[in-house]
């Protein structure tokens, strides 16, 4: 496939291109459009014309062409789902259930569209009204990562263009062929020319075009602290709105109370998933000592039955990472971690095949002072520590510079409530592997983001409050 880039509703080509790289082969699987600075203005210029007509249209008009986009995704899902394998590595399956979950955020978006309600409030003086209007912030730049290549925009665009905002999009380059099938069909589906402009290339241009331009009013970014910290100083220079969706270190907390069967159930699927490079993943485990052994034995059962290979293949639960330099990144902190004294609890086969692909491992013996316990790895490798008290657990899990998801596993209610309700995270998943859904707010604490995304309060970020104080004479 070889995509151009998608700009007021057409389809511009660039001379310079990117070879999208199949993870598992390392064989091309497509190209895409390398663009700059111009380019990134035209998107702007495109999303700008395009606001009026579409920040005025109503909600139903909108949500109309915005459930279009979705049916029309669900028509295509095994295409979509197909590319993404391609070029991002996870298994197929799972792929489909990304292109159902990126979906979900345009059907809730588009109802969502229709509740954007504003509020009076009584006034102090009898001749005074006091009235609250909620307006789209205006242009948006969405940039997206390479993890989750359809949902990750959708989640974004969904509510956007449902509030009334236009975008521009910057998908990650290594994706960019299931970003520019979705613009596809969002054409197909009608909506106008501008209100969604897709743009791939010099991110570092692009990123600096956008983030100084005076019309883009809005920045939604999900990706990496680092780059998120460089987009809000770069924010600064026009005071932007921004949200940002960036790393995270989950901690997986299975007190002396879990049912170890559920446990075990719902961590494979978080953990492994898209080889372990999910922004939510458990990516340390702390099991009270007490049923550590018990723990490690169910674990290593299930561990040992994953199969890692082609994403295309069936029966594989392990797709390739989706690079050398993260393969580098696991192996770095797998080869910490053994040389401070962790052990091996399943062992560690490295895979013949040309792609990067990383063996699932389980670890014990494992210190706080690895790095694999102090930094997201994003990798399929789980390091185990065993812990005694709650406070001590709360304490341990606190003591990271991130907090966006964590895990609690207990059949105690009072200490399943204390635990969730000291820990500094955005969400905690408690007896529960998988929160992430339309309907609910996703985002982090300190420095794993600003803001939240699905739910009302997703919309909420594309939304400027208008107070409108009326003087009845
Ligand atoms: N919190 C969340 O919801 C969430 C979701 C998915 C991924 N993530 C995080 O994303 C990271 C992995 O994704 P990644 O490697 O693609 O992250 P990344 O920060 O390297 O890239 C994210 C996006 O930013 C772009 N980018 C990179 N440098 C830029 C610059 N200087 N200016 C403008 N744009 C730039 C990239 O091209 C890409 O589109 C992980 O840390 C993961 O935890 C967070
Ligand atoms: O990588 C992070 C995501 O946000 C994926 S999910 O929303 O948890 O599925």
């Amino acid at each position: 496939m070889d995509a151009n880039l998608y700009i007021n509703g057409e389809w511009v080509p660039t001379e310079k291109r990117i070879t999208v790289e199949n993870p598992a082969t390392l064989e091309a699987v497509g190209s895409a459009p390398y663009a700059g600075k111009e380019e990134a203005l035209l998107a702007v210029a495109a999303a700008e014309a395009a606001l009026p007509a579409w920040r005025s249209k109503t909600a139903n008009e909108r949500a109309a062409l915005i459930l279009k986009w979705h049916q029309l995704i669900i028509e295509n899902k095994e295409t979509i789902a197909r590319i993404m394998t391609l070029e991002q590595g996870k298994p197929l399956q799972e792929a489909l259930g990304e292109v159902m979950y990126a979906a979900s955020f345009l059907t809730w978006y588009a109802e969502e569209a229709k509740r954007v309600y504003g509020q009076t409030v009584p006034a102090s003086a009898p001749n005074k009204r006091i009235l609250v209007l909620k307006q789209p912030v205006g242009v948006v730049a969405a940039i997206t990562p390479w993890n989750f290549p359809a949902a990750m925009i959708t989640r974004k665009v969904g509510p956007a263009i449902a509030a009334g905002c236009t975008v521009v999009i910057k998908p990650s380059e290594y994706t960019p062929l299931t970003a520019y099938k979705l613009a596809e069909l969002a054409h197909e589906a009608g909506i106008p020319a501008g209100v969604l402009n897709v743009v791939t290339g010099n991110e570092k241009e692009i990123g600096e075009t956008w983030m100084a331009d005076e019309r883009v009013r809005k920045v939604s970014f999900t990706g990496s602290t680092r780059v998120g910290k460089l987009l809000m100083r770069q924010a600064a220079d026009t005071v932007k709105n921004i949200s940002l969706e960036l790393g995270g270190h989950a901690p997986y907390i299975i007190t002396k109370s879990a049912n170890l069967d559920l446990t075990v159930k719902e961590f494979i699927a978080p953990k492994f998933r898209n080889a372990g490079q999910t922004c939510i993943c458990p990516n340390r485990v702390y099991v009270h000592e007490s049923i550590r052994d018990r723990f490690v034995q169910q674990l290593t059962d299930e561990v040992r039955k994953l199969k890692v290979g082609n994403g295309l293949e069936e029966g594989v639960n392990i797709g390739p990472l989706i690079n050398k330099a993260a393969v580098e990144k696991v192996q770095n902190h797998l080869q910490d971690a053994l040389d401070k004294g962790a052990k091996l609890a399943t062992p560690y086969e490295p895979i013949s095949a040309k792609g990067y692909f990383v063996p699932p491992v389980v670890l014990t013996d494992v210190s706080d002072d690895m790095l694999c316990m102090r930094e997201e790895t994003f990798g399929p490798v789980v390091p185990v520590v065993t812990y005694r008290t709650t406070e001590e657990v709360i304490e341990r899990a606190n003591k990271t510079r991130y907090g966006l998801a964590a895990y609690v596993f207990s059949q105690d209610i009072q200490e399943a409530f204390v635990i969730s309700e000291g820990l500094e995270y955005g969400i905690v998943g408690l007896n529960d592997g998988l929160p992430a859904t339309a309907q609910a707010p996703f985002g982090g604490m300190k420095e794993s983001g600003i803001g939240r995304e699905g739910g009302h309060w997703g919309i909420e970020e594309f939304l400027e409050v208008k107070y409108i104080s009326l003087n009845l004479g």
